[in-house]
């Protein structure tokens, strides 16, 4: 994409936010503040910008959200965001990156959120199984909303595969920047296998998979290209 087109959907995200994206103050407030102190650690800029983290708000707000699990915290903008759905909601997000998850740890903090949000830090392939683990003894509810927001593409439909067996039915999982469109984003040539690769494993296993049904959804924007797959657990039964 042109650098001046990048410009322009900037402005775009940043008019529509501005309307639409600036209640309640202490939301918006924490948010400013977990972006200062993300740029100030130098992580990388992956973080979840105000429209989609909107739009990922009143997802679980529309679910009726109690528990939501996110892969993939980084400086814990989703978290906070997902928080905002209702005083009740509880958020677990599960970073694989100790310096990130200190970052997330420190924004959470301020935003007020430590007894709502729950980060761990380990690989989510091995908390997964865990978290199962404490579904089954009673420790932990089902969550109903799963953020599925990895950098890497590679090996995604293993993450939501896992994530299926902990939620409840009629569950959504949502696969954000899950499928960069290989030819689409891709830089190089070694970019588009692994992560066209990734992309199509994850459309294509959903979509053999009886379980599941789903919906695709490609947006432009601040974050360039950037493509959502929402699945929800079958809980409908036929006829
Ligand atoms: C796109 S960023 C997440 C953005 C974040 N959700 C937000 O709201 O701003 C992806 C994050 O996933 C983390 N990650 C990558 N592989 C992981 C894994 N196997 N388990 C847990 N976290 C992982 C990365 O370290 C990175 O911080």
């Amino acid at each position: 994409m042109a650098a001046t087109d990048r410009a322009e959907l900037r402005a775009f995200d940043n008019y529509a936010s501005s309307h639409l994206s600036t209640k309640p103050e202490h939301l918006h407030r924490s948010l400013d503040k977990a972006t200062s102190a993300c740029r100030s650690a130098g992580l990388p800029q992956w973080d979840v910008n105000a429209s989609q983290g909107k739009f990922f708000m009143l997802q679980c707000r529309m679910m009726r959200a109690g528990s939501v699990l996110e892969i993939g915290t980084l400086a814990g903008h989703g978290a906070i965001w997902y928080a905002a759905a209702n005083p009740h909601i509880r958020v677990t997000t599960i970073e694989v990156n100790e310096e990130f998850a200190a970052v997330a740890r420190i924004n959470i903090a301020n935003a007020g959120l430590c007894n709502r949000v729950e980060l761990i830090v380990s690989d989510a392939r091995a908390v997964i199984p865990k978290l199962a683990a404490d579904i089954q003894n009673g420790e932990r509810t089902r969550p109903d909303v799963v953020i599925v927001d990895l950098q890497d593409t590679t090996r995604i439909w293993d993450f939501v595969d896992l994530s299926i067996g902990l939620c409840i039915p009629g569950a959504c999982i949502m696969a954000h920047c899950a499928l960069r469109l290989a030819k689409l984003y891709a830089t190089t040539q070694g970019e588009e296998d692994t992560r066209g690769r990734g992309s199509r494993d994850l459309v294509e296993r959903k979509g053999s998979d009886n379980r599941l049904d789903a919906g695709l959804l490609m947006s432009v924007g601040e974050n360039n290209y950037d493509v959502m797959l929402a699945v929800v657990i079958d809980g409908i039964q036929d006829g």
